[in-house]
């Protein structure tokens, strides 16, 4: 596996974007097979069939695997709205591609979940320059493209699969994106508060949040002057019901990750005692989850490195 893979999922203010399971089929299908949104791709047929979509997403997990292509599900509260990629390819600069179902346009969708992946690639893969194209007359495709800094270079005639024809398209060029302006540390605190059966509490961020529907370890914010076990018992005291004491707090592993705003810098402490039971005192859902069972919870992408340090650990 490629080692960016493990860098999966991309975080944005609204958007998730991660890999693409089978389980998606149906709502791939739903999309795309809609003339508006069909029409203007060139490489898909209409009508559009599940299977196809099957085989698409089978591809698309093989080709992230190989580091050939990153094809990622567009997701808003853990609805699939879209799909966005990029592909690498021999001898020309990398494309990207996407689309948005017709009933999620005009949300500005497709522009941040392009500065999403375009960040992302500059970042794990080194990627600064990129094309694409769009249909001469798909403005708002451009518009999107423009948005994100690419520059029209050109026109040509491309065959699209959706039309059986050759269709005029503008040709699209990123040039390296201007340094972007320093980015503030966030201080979080976290915790993983081990029950005695081993399982470790995971709390789902609720709608509303930016990357809700992932699931993280309880903790937040500090407040000024607060030290981060302070914070941390009140914390968990705010958002479970718990009452914990410092002694009983053992620093393990820290996240340091950038999003798009902030960069994010996490402690993560370890709590085995504490007293009274957590109940979910913000409205969130909470899961009491082995550590063997951590994966099959999508949690931000900062916490990746945690789990699989926490599951050697524990
Ligand atoms: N508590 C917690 N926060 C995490 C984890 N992973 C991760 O990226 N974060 C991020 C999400 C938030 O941007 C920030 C936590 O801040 P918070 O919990 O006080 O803030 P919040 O979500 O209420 O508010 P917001 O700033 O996201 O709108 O850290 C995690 O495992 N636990």
């Amino acid at each position: 596996m490629a080692a960016t893979a493990a860098e999966l999922p991309i975080a944005t203010a609204r958007l998730v974007l991660r890999r693409l399971v089978p389980a998606d089929a149906p709502a791939v299908t739903r999309l795309v097979n809609d003339y508006s949104v069909a029409g203007n791709l060139a490489r898909v047929p209409f009508p559009y069939r599940e299977e196809l979509a099957r085989e698409w997403i089978d591809s698309a997990g093989e080709q992230i695997d190989s580091g050939d292509a990153y094809h990622l599900a567009i997701t808003q509260d853990g609805a699939l709205v879209g799909c966005i990629g990029l592909t690498l390819k021999r001898g020309a600069l990398p494309e990207l591609g996407y689309w948005v179902g017709r009933k999620f346009w005009g949300r500005g969708l497709a522009r941040e979940a392009g500065q999403g992946l375009l960040a992302w690639a500059e970042t794990h893969l080194g990627i600064t320059e990129v094309e694409a194209s769009a249909l001469s007359d798909n403005i708002a495709s451009q518009a999107v493209l423009k948005h994100l800094g690419f520059v029209q270079e050109g026109t040509a005639m491309q065959p699209f699969l959706s039309r059986n024809r050759a269709m005029p398209v503008a040709l699209f060029r990123r040039a390296r994106a201007p340094a972007p302006p320093p980015k503030p540390i966030l201080l979080v605190v976290a915790c993983a508060l081990l029950d005695s059966e081993g399982r470790i509490l995971l709390a789902q961020r609720p709608e509303g949040k930016s990357m809700a529907g992932l699931w993280e370890f309880p903790g937040g914010k500090l407040d000024e002057g607060e030290t981060p076990e302070a914070a941390l018992i009140r914390e968990l005291r705010e958002e479970l019901g718990i009452e914990t004491q410092e002694a009983c707090l053992s620093p393990l592993f820290f996240a340091s990750h950038s999003y798009a705003n902030f960069h994010l810098l996490m402690p993560l402490y370890i709590c085995r005692k504490w007293q009274g039971r957590a109940v979910a005192r913000e409205g969130q859902n909470l899961a009491w989850v082995r550590p063997d069972k951590l994966r099959d919870y999508p949690m931000p992408p900062a916490d990746v490195p945690l789990v699989a340090l926490l599951r050697d650990f524990l």
